[in-house]
């Protein structure tokens, strides 16, 4: 099966405090993630996981490598190309208030994509809206409300509802429960799962934390001073006793999640 994502050779430098010593943040990345899968991308701070997220958005265009797409190589697109393409790949960022307008009413926030986009449809917005807060397990009166009204769980569901406003096939998740209540972790993680299994989304996951990654990867590739030093099953990480998410096997609906 051809994957939906394909990564080559991709590198990644930041200008140093000497200009003659740039930062390699990413030295070479080579990874493959198909629809319906995910794919961890994990290793300890700094090791390159959130540059290689950014270029695979093409938030940071690389220094050299290729990021093919559903058979298009996105690195050779120009900016007007690209925006076609961009509703397909979504992000989801760690902070979910800080990913959100303080100033945009919850609704406004999950319609926006689709106003930016030009699909817009006024008759059939407000539906659409009510089926993606209900989709991620909300509330359809949340959507009165503004970020600091909603908890960081509740928060971090209108960001994923955000993501699949614009019909997403793959979700560049960045840390999306490390800044979350251990509690809400998890509900999160399940809505994720049975997001994926629906919809066959393809999932590149950044994360720290092995027992997550354990619990919700397909896949593991290791990164270390932007190399990735491995690749294996997520099962066969070795398993850490705190920050533990339900296994994909008992994953449930996240419906009319509270918290
Ligand atoms: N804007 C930048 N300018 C200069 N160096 C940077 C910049 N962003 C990241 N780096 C450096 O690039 C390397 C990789 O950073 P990156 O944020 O991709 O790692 P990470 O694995 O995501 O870390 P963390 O888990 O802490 O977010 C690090 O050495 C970091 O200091």
């Amino acid at each position: 099966m051809t994957p939906l994502l394909h990564v080559r050779d991709l590198t990644v430098r930041y200008p140093g405090r000497n200009r003659r010593s740039p930062v390699l943040a990413v030295d070479g990345v080579s990874f493959e993630v198909s629809a319906g899968e995910t794919l961890a991308l994990a290793g300890a701070s700094g090791s390159g996981k959130s540059s290689t997220a950014a270029a695979v958005l093409l938030l940071r265009r690389p220094d050299s490598g290729e990021v093919w797409f559903d058979g298009r190589e996105l690195t050779a697109l120009d900016e007007p190309a690209l925006r076609a393409v961009r509703p397909a790949v979504q992000p989801v960022f760690q902070d979910p208030y800080g990913s959100l307008s303080p100033r945009l009413r919850i609704r406004d926030a999950i319609a926006e994509p689709l106003r930016v986009q030009g699909r817009w449809d006024p008759v059939a917005g407000p539906a659409r809206v009510a089926e993606l807060l209900d989709t991620v397990g909300l509330d359809a009166r949340l959507g009165d409300r503004r970020p600091h009204e909603l908890s960081g769980g509740q928060c971090q569901r209108v960001g994923i509802a955000r993501a699949l406003a614009s019909d997403p096939r793959l979700l560049v998740l960045d840390e999306p429960v490390s800044a979350l209540d251990p509690s809400v972790r998890a509900g999160v993680l399940n809505l994720l799962v049975e997001l994926q299994d629906r919809l066959g989304l393809a999932y590149l996951f950044i994360c720290h934390d092995t027992a997550v990654v354990r619990h919700f990867a397909h896949r593991v590739a290791v990164l270390s001073d932007g190399r990735i030093i491995r690749t294996a099953s997520a099962r066969s990480l070795h398993p850490h006793p705190s920050g533990a998410a339900r296994p994909r096997t008992t994953a449930t609906t996240g419906k009319a999640a509270t918290t």
